[in-house]
């Protein structure tokens, strides 16, 4: 895997100021996006989320699933202590892609699950990789994370991609009547460990 470094800003947002470094995923021409804040390569265990594009709910408020939320909780926890880091990974859909998200959004509203959705278009359902982290955390000089997060999955694939995670912290927040059923097969297929909804 070869991620190269392109530049860094200022990202002013209403959590704080934050430093944007963008990164090229030189294989698949992905633009990855990493938002720190405070001292990240002091060899302290940093707050981190690992979160994977969702422009549904990411930017355009949607109420299927809780990745809005998830990312609000978690900018506003880096910036309550002023320190930790957001990878923006720029895998849309688990890996499918937007387009294909549609699609699966479409089976859903026909009555099929977010994993019965994946499978009849032919995908897995879960085709992320975490192979781009490892480097970008190296450049950005951070060692070891307080990873937020309810996804063992993701926990497992990050710690086969060579990352150190020293704690997981759950990231609870969200949930509404329109994503009861996305969160409910989260806990059941999936194996998230988030309490599962009412039925
Ligand atoms: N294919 C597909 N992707 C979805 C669907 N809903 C959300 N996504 C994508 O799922 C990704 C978020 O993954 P989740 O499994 O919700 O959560 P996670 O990030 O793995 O786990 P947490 O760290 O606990 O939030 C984003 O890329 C979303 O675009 C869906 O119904 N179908
Ligand atoms: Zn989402």
């Amino acid at each position: 895997m070869s991620v190269s470094f392109v530049a860094s800003s200022k990202l002013p947002t209403p959590f704080g100021v934050f430093d944007m470094h963008g990164f090229i995923d030189e294989l698949t021409g992905k633009e990855h996006v990493a938002l720190t804040m405070g001292n990240v390569s002091d060899g302290e265990p940093v707050l981190a989320r690992v979160h994977s594009e969702c422009l549904t709910g990411d930017a355009l408020f949607s109420l299927r699933c809780d990745c809005g939320a998830q990312l609000q909780a978690a900018l506003k926890a880096i910036a309550e202590v002023e320190r930790g880091i957001i990878l923006y990974l720029r895998q849309e859909g688990r890996g499918i892609g937007l387009l294909n998200k549609i699609k699966a959004y479409h089976l859903q509203d026909g009555g099929a699950d977010t994993v019965e959705a994946n499978e009849q278009l032919g995908f897995a359902a879960d085709l992320r990789r975490y192979d781009m982290c490892q480097p970008i955390l190296k450049y950005l000089g951070i060692g070891s994370l307080c990873l937020m997060t309810n996804n063992p999955a993701k926990v497992a694939a990050l710690e086969k991609a060579g990352l150190k995670i020293i704690e997981r912290k759950p990231i609870e927040t969200g949930r509404n009547p329109h994503n009861e059923r996305y969160l409910l097969t989260k806990a059941d297929k999936m194996g998230h460990w988030i309490t599962p909804p009412e039925t």
